[in-house]
Order: C-alpha cells, then sequence, then structure tokens
C-alpha cells in the first residue's frame, strides 16, 4: 500500500511529517510518496519555486524509511492536478497496488471542487487527518456514505474507492505561518526540521535575513 502526499510545501514543516508518519505507521504502507505541487490548481502562487519546495521535501524526508520525495509534477505543463498525477502513478504502479490520497481535513472539505474529482476516487482511497483549525465538516453528503469505512483492512482488499478517517497528534503548525514568522526576522526552528530551517537561511527564502 502507497500513501501519496500532495502539497505547496512552501515550505514542508512537521505538521505534515509526523501525520504523514502515523497514518504510515498505522496503515502499514510501505512508502510515503511526497509530492510537491508544480502549479497549484486551487490557491495564490507559491511564495519559492518548485525546485526550492522539492529540494526542501527531500532533505526533510531523506533518511526516513520509506519517504520518498516524487517530481512527477515538477516538469509538467499548466495546472498540476491530483487526477492526472493519480493516473501517471496507476500506470507506473499497475492497477492492483491500494493507493491513499492523504489529506487534511481542510483540503477534504474542498474535495468536491477538485477537477474530476469523482475520478479521484476511483484511482485511490482518501485518507483524512483532523487538522487544527480546519471544517470539520464537507458537503460530500451521500456520495460519503456509500464510500466511507470505519475498517483499515477494507484500504487492503480494493485498490481505490474507499474513504477513512485517521486522528492524528494535532499540530498547529501552517506553511503560512513559517512564512510570516521569517518575513518578520523570527526562526521556524522545531516547526520544521533544522535542514530546512538551514535551507532556507541558505537560500535567503521568505525574507531578507532567515533567522536559524
Ligand atoms: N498542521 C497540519 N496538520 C495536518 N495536516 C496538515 C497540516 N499542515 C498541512 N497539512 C495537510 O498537508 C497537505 C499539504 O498542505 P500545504 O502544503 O498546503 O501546507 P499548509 O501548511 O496548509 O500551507 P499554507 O499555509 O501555505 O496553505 C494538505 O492536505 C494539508 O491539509
Ligand atoms: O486537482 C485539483 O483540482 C486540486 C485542487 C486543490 C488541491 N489539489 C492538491 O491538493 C494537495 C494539497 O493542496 P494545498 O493547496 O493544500 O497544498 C496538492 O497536491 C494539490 O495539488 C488538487
Amino acid at each position: 500500500m502507497i500513501g501519496i502526499l500532495g502539497g505547496t510545501f512552501d515550505p514542508i514543516h512537521f505538521g505534515h511529517l509526523r501525520p504523514a508518519l502515523e497514518v504510515q505507521e498505522h496503515l502499514g504502507m510501505d512508502e510515503v510518496r511526497f509530492i510537491p505541487c508544480g502549479l497549484p490548481p486551487h490557491r495564490r502562487q507559491p511564495a519559492v519555486s518548485v525546485a526550492h519546495r522539492a529540494a526542501m521535501v527531500e532533505l526533510a524526508v531523506q533518511g526516513q524509511p520509506g519517504f520518498v520525495m516524487d517530481p512527477r509534477e515538477l516538469q509538467r505543463e499548466g495546472p498540476s492536478y491530483s487526477v492526472d498525477t493519480l493516473e501517471s502513478l496507476r500506470a507506473e504502479l499497475g492497477q492492483e497496488v491500494p493507493l491513499c490520497l492523504m489529506l487534511g481535513m481542510d483540503a477534504f472539505a474542498g474535495l468536491s471542487s477538485w477537477h474530476r474529482w469523482r475520478e479521484i476516487t476511483r484511482l485511490a482511497h482518501v485518507v483524512v487527518s483532523h487538522r487544527p483549525g480546519s471544517p470539520a465538516s464537507h458537503d460530500l453528503g451521500d456520495w460519503m456514505q456509500d464510500h466511507c469505512t470505519l475498517d483499515p483492512q477494507d484500504l487492503r482488499r480494493t485498490p481505490a474507492g474507499r474513504v477513512f478517517f485517521l486522528p492524528v497528534t494535532q499540530l498547529d503548525i501552517s506553511a503560512t505561518a513559517i512564512r510570516r514568522l521569517i518575513a518578520r526576522g523570527y526562526s521556524p526552528l522545531y516547526l520544521t526540521p533544522r535542514v530546512v530551517v538551514d535551507y532556507i537561511a541558505d537560500h535567503g527564502l521568505y525574507g531578507p535575513a532567515a533567522t536559524r
């Protein structure tokens, strides 16, 4: 079973990494692929280039068994739609392996507005984690009734199509807050790994003089 965590990662932080580890361990995933979004479809442009964001993800996951930075959205033209990413993963990995798209509750709440969203749920399961401050509701109504499962084993029985909610440690960390801290001259240490803090400072990202 493979987990997929797409994100703008501007920058990656412990609010991405810790829930990803908890989901991986709880569900027994062989791999978690962190996929930096090339051109985000539903938000303003990132503050730094996809090359920098991918480099920070690569550093953050280095040495963690099963954690991989997947660069497939880096070169793609146009908006980075998740349905295209999942189709390309299916082409690479085959039809049988269970794929789990990992989403925070804030991202899940907007799923019905995503490009070809119903196809997304035919290509992968969706594993949802709560996130501090994110909405507790969604507008998926009857569709959720039909697809939601409480049994994690269901995610192994089929390659795609189920929705599973998993409680994780609640870390009130966002990339927005990190960017603001740095812009005001404060250190983002302990919100993100030290290798990421150093990369930001070495490359002068998010502010004139990032503090380590
Ligand atoms: N603190 C967190 N706890 C749980 N999930 C999170 C957390 N931060 C981000 N996520 C999830 O990780 C994915 C990618 O998030 P993203 O890269 O946009 O980070 P972000 O901190 O929300 O960034 P920004 O503040 O720039 O919007 C989304 O599914 C999001 O819900
Ligand atoms: O495919 C879509 O229409 C779509 C719309 C909104 C978000 N996404 C994906 O959801 C992931 C998290 O997005 P974000 O904005 O929270 O970083 C990231 O991989 C985005 O590409 C995808």
